[in-house]
């Protein structure tokens, strides 16, 4: 049985840990998949390349108020397809060759197949030939997570799309379902509106993306049912087969009614894959929504087995996988330095439209702690920017500590909100308080960042 000093289990951001200071040791990998993992291959990359595409396709019909008249002729979903996964696939490839091949990895074992823990330290991978067992002294456990598909009757057996397999169809449908309203329903509305696609979207609650600031959720709620059939506070009774497609049978505030459309894309969120990693064998404790448990310092309760990302992280976001992966890795080359993560302000943004970003608290959470805070917003139509993009439903909403100034969120829906949030993201890690950061630097003027500026400005702060 091949004994290893370190195993890693998913090329996600598990694979980033590698480098030179490995060298001298004695390494396996395991990839049950694509190698890359979600962001590369089904999620942050390709999806935001499909939202670019789907910002040009909008462009045309948002001209004419502007007075520029041009038309939308046609999108060639295969071409704009081939040319994401033209550029992803190779990337994803090379880097299993990489690891395969290269003198670089002399060291490192790759293992192509599912592994699962069979005992203390003890992993069995599922190769193409049959199993392996190894064993290390160190694992990494950077297996990520799957989407979650609710236990509807009929579901199994309609055929429905994932975010996994939806960016790969052959055709555009005429109309499509999608059941879920957070992050992934939010991105796939707009790429697939813009492309032409009849959307509706079915949500169990009383708004979309409602872990967001409620203003924010409140305003995308309706900004979406402006452009989507957006059928809210529904239960989904049962799935069926039609002619040409699916159809969801709901039971809602009207009563019973039924939705469809030839694609049914199931966006109900992610579950951690510590269950089919089988972490408990290895003594590895879970949380009770399947998270392993970690410390700050990314260490499970088993002496030499760390967790990152989506395995052991609620964030579930690309740019917390990777701070991770730099903390495992310090701690790997250096455990008696460890070092922990930095969760105290960890950003996000969905890529719909408009766009939105946040970090730190909400209203909702700031008021549930009993934190004192005031709260001020800003229009993109009050910038001038924002005249210039004519731009109607765009707004700031900071909160901060009256008395100190401190910035505790901050919530961005419109244009390039993830852009925009980062300076409050910086200002918010080094502790800048939001006087200082208004009066202490130039805005460009006549720049989309005074939109920050002014919400800065806004706030009620004690004098
Ligand atoms: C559609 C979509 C869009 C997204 N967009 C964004 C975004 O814009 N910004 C952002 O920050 N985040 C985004 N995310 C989230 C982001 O992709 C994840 O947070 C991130 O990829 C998690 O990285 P990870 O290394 O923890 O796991 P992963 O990248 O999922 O890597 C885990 C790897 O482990 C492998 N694996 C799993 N189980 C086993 C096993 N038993 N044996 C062997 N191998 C195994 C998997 O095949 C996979 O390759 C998006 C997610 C999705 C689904
Ligand atoms: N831009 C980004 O950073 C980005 C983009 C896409 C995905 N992601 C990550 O991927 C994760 C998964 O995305 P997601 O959109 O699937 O999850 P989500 O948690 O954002 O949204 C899930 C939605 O499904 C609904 N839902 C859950 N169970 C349901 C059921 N049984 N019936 C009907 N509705 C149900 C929820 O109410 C919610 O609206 C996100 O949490 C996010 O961290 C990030």
């Amino acid at each position: 049985m091949p004994h290893y000093d370190l195993v890693i289990v998913g090329t996600g951001s598990g694979n980033s840990i590698l480098d030179p200071r490995f060298a001298d040791r004695k390494v396996a990998i395991v990839e049950q998949g694509t190698f890359g993992g979600t962001c590369l291959n089904v999620g942050c990359i390709p999806t935001k390349m499909f939202v670019h595409t789907a910002d040009l396709a909008m462009a045309p019909s948002a001209g004419r108020r502007f007075g520029v008249d041009a038309e939308l002729r046609g999108v060639r979903w295969r071409d704009v397809r081939d040319r994401i996964f033209g550029r992803i696939d190779p990337i994803a490839e090379g880097g299993r060759e990489y690891r395969r091949e290269h003198e670089d990895n002399a060291g490192v074992t790759v293992y192509e197949g599912a592994a699962r823990f069979t005992g203390h330290k003890e992993l069995t991978v599922e190769l193409a030939g049959g199993p392996e067992t190894v064993t290390a002294d160190r694992f990494v456990l950077a297996a990520g997570g799957r989407p979650v598909v609710p236990d509807v009757p009929g579901l199994a057996d309609v055929g429905y799309h994932t975010s996994d397999t939806i960016m790969r169809i052959d055709e555009l449908p005429r109309r499509a379902v999608i059941l879920g309203g957070g992050f992934i329903a939010a991105e796939f509305a707009h790429v697939l509106g813009a492309f032409g696609v009849d959307v509706t979207i079915v949500a169990r609650s009383d708004a979309l993306l409602r872990a967001e600031d409620d203003d924010i959720s409140e305003r995308f709620t309706r900004l979406a049912t402006e452009r989507f059939d957006v059928r809210l506070n529904r239960r989904t009774v049962r799935a069926r087969r039609t002619g040409d497609g699916v159809a969801l049978d709901l039971e809602g505030p009207g009563g019973p009614e039924a939705v469809e459309g030839e694609l049914l894309l199931v966006a109900t969120g992610r579950t951690p894959n510590s269950d089919l990693l089988e972490v408990a064998v290895t003594g590895v404790a879970t949380d009770d929504s399947g998270h392993v448990v970690v410390d700050a310092c990314q260490r499970t309760g088993v002496d030499g087995i760390y967790a990152l990302g989506d395995i052991s992280s609620r964030h579930e976001l690309k740019h917390v996988a990777n701070h991770e992966a730099r903390v495992v890795q310090h701690n790997l080359l250096h455990p008696d330095d460890p070092i922990e993560a930095d969760h105290r302000f960890v950003p996000h943004a969905v890529f719909t439209s408009p766009q939105i970003a946040a970090v730190g608290l909400t209203e909702r959470d700031a008021a549930a702690r009993g934190v004192r805070y005031v709260t001020a917003t800003q229009d993109y139509a009050g910038i001038a920017y924002g005249w210039a993009m004519e731009d109607t439903s765009g707004f700031a909403k900071l909160l901060a500590d009256p008395d100190t100034g401190q910035l505790l969120g901050a919530h961005i829906i419109g244009p390039q909100a993830p852009t925009l949030i980062q300076p409050l993201v910086q200002a918010m890690s080094f502790g800048l308080d939001a006087r200082s950061m208004a009066r202490g630097q130039y805005w460009i003027h006549p720049a989309m960042p005074e939109l920050v500026e002014n919400a800065l400005l806004n706030l009620p702060l004690a004098a």
